[in-house]
């Protein structure tokens, strides 16, 4: 499943040598994505990924493809994307906008102990200092605006109690985007959806971050509630680990020490970043996209992780 459009080595044979990659020496389709079609391609000069995008169009790209290039070369661990011999880093495969971008080794840490939420929160504040003087602008494209714009669709699909909770919730993000301490907020570009599916480890060290394509411009402490909320939970109730949640605050903290306002905001932001993804998991099970194939995540996952945040207070950030 998820390659959804066949590539073959013949294919490539004229195609790769716009790039300084040598000949292509193997191409093997991978199966676990769901948005593109991935593969692993193997050329002269080494390992790499080749992906054809199958929803983002080559207006939307740039922002993704140049903030990975720009975190790369400030030694951030993300794949490269390969530019071609006039530098481009944006290509056309079979009429769809494709790119190369360099293999991260290993494999996604799917149980993490505090060792591997450690190496997650310092690689991440370091993305977020990278990203600073990044020159691309997008706003976080699952953030408020979108919230607000898809909560009607859903809505009617909800017993009382659960459409109860999204409205009130939306409410209040609302109400403390638009307050004082919302303002002082750092931002910049983010990553937006750092799950334990989108980090490679090798054992214990971390190879990299990948799939950024929700990355967006928002506040830095959102993207750190988005990663705690998936790295440092018990999965089947969504309680928070203490153990890993002070792991990966404490090691952020070291690299890109947290500000006043962000401890004022933590708690608020932990049930945004559940809230985001209750939504978006709401919206692609009750209406779901016509060529969808897959099973959608579920749900009531981040619904349980919303009144877990909103009934218990959360470790303090510092
Ligand atoms: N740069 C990379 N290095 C190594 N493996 C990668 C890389 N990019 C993607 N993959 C592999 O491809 C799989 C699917 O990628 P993903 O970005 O999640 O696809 P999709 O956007 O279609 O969901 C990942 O789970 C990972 O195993
Ligand atoms: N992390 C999101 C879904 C986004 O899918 P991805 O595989 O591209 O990370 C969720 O869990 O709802």
């Amino acid at each position: 499943m998820a390659v959804f459009t066949p590539v073959s080595l013949d294919d490539l044979t004229d195609w790769i040598e716009q790039f300084d990659l040598g000949r292509v020496l193997a191409l093997r389709g991978i199966s676990s994505g769901i948005e593109n079609s991935n593969f692993f391609l193997t050329t002269e000069a080494g390992e790499y990924v080749l992906t054809i995008f199958e929803v983002l169009g080559f207006e939307q790209l740039p922002f993704y493809l140049h903030l990975m290039r720009h975190l790369a070369d400030r030694g951030v661990l993300v794949p490269a994307p390969v530019p071609n011999r006039d530098g481009e880093i944006l290509h056309a495969l079979h009429g769809k906008p494709a790119a190369i971008v360099s293999k991260l080794d290993g494999s996604s840490q799917l149980s993490p102990g505090p060792a591997h939420c450690a190496a997650v929160g310092a690689m991440l504040a370091r993305m977020h200092m990278a990203g600073q003087d990044f020159g691309i602008r997008q706003p976080n494209l699952r953030g408020l605006d979108w919230w607000h714009a898809t909560a009607p669709r859903v809505l009617p699909f909800l017993s009382e109690a659960n459409a109860h909770l999204l409205s009130t919730e939306i409410h209040h993000q609302e109400a403390f985007a638009a307050s004082a301490v919302y303002r002082e907020l750092p931002q910049g570009p983010i990553h937006a959806d750092l799950f334990r599916n989108n980090v490679m480890f090798d054992g214990e060290r971390l190879t990299g971050f990948f799939d950024f394509y929700f990355a967006g411009c928002d506040t830095w402490i959102f993207d750190v509630a988005v990663t705690v909320n998936d790295w440092c939970i018990d999965l089947d109730s969504g309680v928070l680990d203490e153990a890993r949640v002070r792991a990966l605050l404490d090691a952020y903290h070291a690299v890109r020490p947290f500000s006043e306002a962000e401890r004022t905001a933590w708690q608020t932001m932990l049930r945004a970043g559940a809230l985001r993804f209750w939504l978006s998991r709401l919206y692609d099970y009750h209406l779901p996209r016509e060529a969808e194939m897959l099973t959608p995540h579920d749900p009531a996952h981040f619904e349980r992780v919303l009144r877990e945040r909103i009934a218990r207070p959360a470790p303090p950030l510092f």
